[in-house]
């Protein structure tokens, strides 16, 4: 097959061989900051809005309505009828431009033929549906097996906005490769070359097998901030009906699912008034929750990078990596895959969206049946 075709991620050079972590470590450190060297220039911050109307005007408040698709249609309505449709048209549309790794998945063997698959898998909304309550989003066994069974096959590896250890707990599997925190808690394969200390800023620590693992958690520094800041949100957000605070170690979720819309605002308002004393740390938007994490220069395209580096599979023309997300956070890790013509992600959404990765699925369900055919195809195809 032409790789070059329209159709098709340009897999060209592979990505130059990362230094990590000395290649993020440009960034100037301001002395009052805790000093782990990962800091983003952020532009200075816009005064804080004072009233709803202001967070509105600062585009929280409509980032806060769109995110996450609408649910399934309840009730029979030619007013909704009509709005589907639109949608529908929209969606197969989008589609052509980001084609189902499903109905596509021919073109993605001729891309994996001859080359290492690694793959990269979001967990909430990718690997567990999108439930209400977070401490609900299990994941099913049959799901469970289909991971188990391309983790055999191909280094896999977890990405997710949660904490490791609570990621673990729902997935369960020993044989993958775990990052929690959005990136910011890496627990990865010891490499041989970690001897002439390529990571010097890794931990080396075992898991729960007893394996030598690497930990590389560049956000420690801001541990003490970070759970003294998840006891104030938690305060200042306890009498709205609905809000949920999540503890993910090295960042802070502030669920909004359940929360009636004309109380959004509010929320937003109340979470920018606890961070407005905490410079050296920033609020990002997710699937109807609003996190936040330290101002480093580190997210899920970065732990992408890390992984690939220290699975050996960096640089490598014959690496092919796959990172399958559904979220905003997911798009950096895209973004890394497309930049560098490496590999490509797949976007799992059933409305259109922006993004960068180059294939979609609708849902979980379509996320397992890509990974069973992936690994029939390996296992057929050796
Ligand atoms: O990177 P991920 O693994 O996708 O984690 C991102 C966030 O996922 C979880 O929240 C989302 O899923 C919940 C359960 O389905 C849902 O209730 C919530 O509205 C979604 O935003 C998780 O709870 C967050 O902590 C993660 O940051």
């Amino acid at each position: 097959m032409d790789l070059k075709t329209s159709n098709s991620p340009v897999i060209a050079d592979p990505l130059p061989k990362l230094a990590l972590p000395s290649a993020v470590m440009t960034y100037t450190t301001p002395t009052s900051f805790p000093s782990t060297g990962l800091y983003l220039n952020t532009p200075k911050k816009k005064p804080l809005p004072g009233k709803i109307e202001e967070v509105r005007a600062a585009g929280w408040l409509d980032l806060m309505l769109a995110s996450s698709p609408p649910r399934k249609r309840q009730t029979k309505d030619f007013a909704n009828d009509v709005q589907a449709d639109e949608l529908d048209l929209l969606y197969r549309n989008w589609v052509v431009n980001h084609p189902s790794a499903l109905t596509s998945f021919e073109d993605i063997v001729n891309l994996a033929r001859g080359k290492r698959l690694a793959l990269f898998l979001d967990y909430d909304g990718t690997l567990s549906p999108i439930v209400d309550n977070p401490e609900n989003a299990v994941m099913s066994d049959e799901m469970r097996s289909a991971v188990k069974h391309v983790a055999s096959l191909f280094p896999t590896a977890i990405i997710s906005g949660r904490s490791r250890d609570k990621v673990f707990d729902f997935v369960k599997l020993t044989e993958l490769y775990y990052a929690g925190s959005h990136g910011m808690d890496i627990m990865g394969p010891v490499r041989k070359s970690d001897s002439s200390g390529q990571h010097v800023e890794c931990i080396r620590s075992t898991d729960s097998e007893g394996k030598e693992v690497n930990l590389f958690q560049p956000a420690s520094e801001f541990l003490p901030m970070i759970s003294e800041v998840y006891k104030k949100l938690s305060e200042s957000i306890k009498d709205i009906d609905g809000a949920r605070m999540e503890d993910n170690k090295f960042c802070v979720s502030v669920h909004y699912r359940n929360v009636a819309p004309h109380d959004y605002g509010e929320v937003h308002q109340r979470v920018t008034a606890v961070l407005k004393n905490y410079p050296c740390l920033r609020l990002t938007h997710g699937r109807k929750v609003l996190e936040v994490r330290p101002v480093i220069d580190w997210n899920k395209g970065k732990a992408v990078e890390f992984l690939l580096e220290s699975l050996g599979l960096c640089g490598k023309e014959d690496v092919l990596p796959i990172y399958v997300g559904d979220d905003k956070t997911d798009e950096d890790a895209f973004k890394v895959l497309k930049a560098n013509s490496i590999g490509f992600g797949i976007l799992v959404s059933s409305v259109p969206k922006d993004t960068d990765a180059f294939y979609s699925v609708r849902d979980p369900a379509e996320v397992m049946e890509f990974l069973k055919k992936l690994a029939s195809w390996k296992e057929e195809s050796t």
